[in-house]
């Protein structure tokens, strides 16, 4: 299996950015952390983060046909972001949803998540481990059904 990790707006800035929420591990950190998990698991992960829609739309057009699935983290788009979730959707590939921190705990209007709906795994609130997680999720619904 071929699986991409896709991550949104600021996550670029991993690691510097509110710690105490996302903690100290980099973007970089965080795939090395996901490939080893690959790799323990016999698939492969390729890695994207994009600030923009627009990017993250073209790279799912671009790529979908030579993947399997998607661990994706919308970041600050997670309630607005239609075109990335149609993208996504019309691949017909499973996808997982990543949030670092606990999105289920924030309030109401905040909370809105349109992905949800259509994720084949949530995972939320597991630090930047989650990312392994999902895809170790994904790996197993799709290899012991
Ligand atoms: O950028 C992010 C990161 C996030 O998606 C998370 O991974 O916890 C949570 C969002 O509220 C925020 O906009």
């Amino acid at each position: 299996m071929r699986i991409a990790i896709l991550h949104g707006p600021n996550l670029n800035r991993l690691g510097k950015r509110n710690p105490e929420k996302y903690g100290t591990k980099s973007l970089d950190g965080i795939g090395e952390d996901v490939d080893a998990a690959a790799e323990r698991l016999g698939v492969s992960a390729v890695h994207f983060q994009s600030n923009s829609e627009g990017a993250l739309v073209d790279w799912v057009h671009e790529h979908h046909e030579t993947l399997d699935a998607f661990v994706v983290n919308p970041a600050g788009l997670t309630p607005v972001a239609y075109p990335l979730l149609d993208a996504l959707r019309d691949t017909g590939r499973p996808f997982a949803v990543v949030h670092i921190s606990q999105w289920h705990a924030l309030d109401g209007r905040e909370r809105a998540d349109i992905f949800a709906d259509s994720a084949a795994v949530y995972l939320a609130g597991a630090g930047w481990h989650g990312y392994a997680l999902a895809l170790e999720a994904l790996v197993f619904k799709a290899t012991r059904p």
